[in-house]
């Protein structure tokens, strides 16, 4: 085109020249990036047809107020719903349609937490007559725990579910300001129904917090019922982000249900005002919680991913600094700092992804055992859960604020993505548990299982990961040999924690490279990326290895020139581990990830559509500048 410069050219992809570096078949590691080519097809097929449909545009959400972003939010999840029943999508689709529409929404906790709920606490009979509703979403549902008093400890909540032999009811209660139920997605201003968690009085006596189906709003005209007060909390952090969101508020003034309404698969009250506590233990009452932790580990390679993608393919995009002779500047992607900052990143993606596969299963395999009445792994899998939970949201918040600093100052632009994936992303490290406390828990599986099978915690990982497994050991025995109590070292202990999760991450990786992994180049790629994270976190916390003796300082040398040299194996196939995610430009949101790198252009011509640029001369002009300007502002009204 006439003056159009080759870096203003639309349709060129800008970089092409990153990906005829790549020394590895793309497409087979998309396969193993979405976990089969099943999966790869269905992910592939559904990001598009979101990518394609106007109705599904994201790109307004920063400039709408909080009314007009949550209705448009309702607008999108009721056009999401329309979509999967005219195209009569599988649940499969209709999941990774909701995913790639990309918006925080009631239908997460309806989907993600009330229905799993009822599937996991509720008796065949109870299963059968309100998931068929919530399926259909003829009743819109949330997870009540949380109050405005507690949410760590759940023991601790103030709800009271009182039974009624009289009528064969529960009367639900607030009793208290602080047991009002606070932060329930979908609470706000949509669910119907809620699963809502309550001290269980029968007869004068309480029983612990157990599971009740509450109604909550009327199914004519959603005005809530008799008893109930409801409402949103409030803007939350950012703007736009999980504003689309109706975390709620919530008290009942003896709300009365039916006997029939407790989830009641784990314990049992009869009309006669029996409590019968079966023979599983009581913590299957926190089963949603487990499942929804496996499923943020996913959310976090997710989430990960995305960022690492964008600031991958930017930095390839952008060059500062070392034109030689009037020639190019160099590529930040370059320099070795970059590298250092972005490349382990990468292979934390990687890395998440493979422990999300692995804890799927044990997930699978623990929902199964418990089938057979088989508690014997629930333990483990509490502590894989919680640990890996905290372990990888906690390293992909940072690492999408990370990835927004590698972005230098354009990084910071709302175009750029990298501020609203933040701003959604980081309460992953407090909901479904807050990360410190979730560490405890895993702290305490640790001290349990020392004081069971003595030093060895496990003999059962592969060879790469002795110097992990030592040092977790040494850590645990360094605090479990001194005679102070849990509380007097748990700051030592979550160290241990974090340890033992990284080893349990590191093995996982050694084990997935164990598998047959089909595709040129594919295999020693995820090598050299497992080698990346493994030796980065060796790097990082050096100084534990050192203390258990099991490396020497040379060998914490030896680590960091492999790193280096690693790092230079990964650069010509960076934009190609970015590709294989497999993102669509709308899924991303991001001008700086834009496929075609084709950065300056778009950012020019989106600053131009910010509604501050509607008029040349900004309103507040008149008032405000000119009296400024003519030194009028003495006299001026303000
Ligand atoms: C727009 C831009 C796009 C960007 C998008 C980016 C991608 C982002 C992805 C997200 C997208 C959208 C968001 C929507 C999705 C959001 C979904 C999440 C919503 C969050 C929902 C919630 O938060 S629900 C509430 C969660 N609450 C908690 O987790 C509470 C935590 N506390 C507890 O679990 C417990 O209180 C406790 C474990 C801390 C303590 O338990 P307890 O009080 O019983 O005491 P003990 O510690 O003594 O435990 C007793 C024994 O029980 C064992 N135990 C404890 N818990 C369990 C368990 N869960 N399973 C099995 N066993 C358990 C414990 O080990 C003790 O055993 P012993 O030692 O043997 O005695
Ligand atoms: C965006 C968002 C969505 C949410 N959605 C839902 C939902 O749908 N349903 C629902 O029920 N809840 C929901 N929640 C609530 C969430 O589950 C709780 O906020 C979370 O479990 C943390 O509990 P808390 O707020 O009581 O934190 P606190 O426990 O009060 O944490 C405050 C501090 O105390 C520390 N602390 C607490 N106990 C200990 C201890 N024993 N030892 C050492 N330190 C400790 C913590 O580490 C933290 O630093 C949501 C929260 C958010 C932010």
């Amino acid at each position: 085109m006439e003056g159009v410069g080759e870096e203003e050219m639309e349709g060129v992809d800008h970089l092409a020249h990153e990906r005829n570096k790549s020394e590895f078949d793309v497409d087979a590691m998309k396969i193993v990036w979405a976990g089969s080519p099943h999966a790869f097809d269905v992910s592939d097929r559904i990001s598009k047809l979101v990518a394609s449909d106007p109705g599904f545009r994201k790109d307004n959400r920063s400039t709408l107020s909080r009314k007009e972003l949550f209705k448009n939010t309702l607008r999108k999840a009721a056009y999401a719903w329309k979509t999967i029943v005219d195209l009569r999508l599988s649940e499969e689709e209709a999941a990774k349609l909701r995913f790639y529409v990309d918006e925080p929404a009631f239908t997460d906790l309806h989907w993600g937490m009330f229905i799993p709920a009822i599937k996991g606490q509720g008796t065949e009979e109870q299963q059968q007559k309100w998931l068929p509703l919530a399926y259909k979403m003829q009743i819109i549902g949330c997870y009540a725990q949380t109050e405005l008093g507690h949410g760590s400890n759940v023991q601790g909540l103030e709800t009271t579910a009182t039974f009624d032999s009289q009528t064969d009811e529960f009367i639900i209660h607030s009793p208290t300001l602080t047991s009002s139920k606070w932060w329930p997605g979908g609470l706000g201003k949509v669910a119907t129904h809620a699963i809502a968690y309550a001290r269980l009085i029968v007869g004068g006596r309480e029983h612990g917090v157990h599971g009740f189906i509450v109604q909550l709003r009327s199914l004519e005209d959603h005005s809530p019922l008799l008893g109930i007060t409801v409402g949103d909390i409030g803007m939350k952090f950012g703007n736009g982000a999980y504003n689309t969101m109706d975390n709620g508020v919530l008290q009942f003034d003896h709300v009365r249900i039916p006997r029939n309404q407790m989830l009641m698969r784990v314990s049992q009250v009869t009309c006669e005002g029996k409590y019968k506590q079966s023979d599983v233990p009581r913590q299957l009452v926190y089963g949603t919680m487990v499942y929804v932790r496996q499923t943020i580990v996913a959310d976090a390679s997710c989430a990960l991913s995305r960022a690492v993608c964008i600031a991958t393919r930017y930095s390839a995009v952008r060059r500062q600094f070392g034109s030689q002779n009037g020639g190019p500047e160099t590529q930040v992607i370059d320099y070795k700092t970059q590298q250092s900052r972005l490349f382990p990143l990468l292979a934390s993606a990687y890395a998440f992804r493979f422990i999300g596969e692995w804890l799927k299963w044990l997930y699978a395999d623990v929902t199964q055992r418990l089938q057979a009445n088989d508690f014997s792994t629930l333990p483990e899998a509490h502590a894989c859960t919680a640990g890996l939970k905290s372990l990888t949201t906690t390293a992909t918040a940072d690492g999408i604020e990370e990835c927004r600093k590698l972005c230098g100052g354009h990084g910071y632009l709302c175009s750029s993505g990298l501020p609203e994936l933040f701003a959604v992303y980081v309460p992953a490290c407090t909901y479904e548990g807050d990360n410190t406390v979730l560490l405890l828990q895993v702290a305490r599986f640790l001290m349990k299982t020392v004081s069971q099978l003595g030093s060895r915690l496990s003999s059962k990982k592969p060879v790469g990961t002795i110097a992990y497994m030592t040092r977790v050991e040494h850590l645990m025995q360094c605090r479990c040999g001194v005679q102070r109590g849990f509380a007097e070292l748990s700051a030592d202990l979550v160290e241990a924690a974090v340890a033992h999760c990284q080893l349990i991450v590191v093995s996982k990786f050694i084990e997935k490279l164990q598998q047959e992994i089909p595709g040129k180049g594919v295999k020693q790629q995820l090598e050299v990326l497992c080698n990346i994270y493994a030796l980065f976190l060796l790097h990082k916390h050096q100084g534990d290895f050192l203390s258990t003796g099991c490396i020497t300082p040379k060998h914490a040398a030896l680590a960091n020139d492999e790193l280096r040299s690693l790092y230079s194996q990964v650069r010509p196939n960076a934009i190609a581990l970015v590709d294989a995610f497999n993102y669509t430009d709308h899924y991303l949101g991001s001008i700086l990830g834009c496929y075609d790198g084709n950065v300056y252009p778009k950012l020019y011509e989106a600053a131009w559509k910010d509604p501050l640029n509607e008029s040349v001369v900004p309103d507040g002009y008149h008032l405000y500048i000119r009296p400024l300007l003519k030194q009028e502002i003495r006299t001026a009204r303000l």
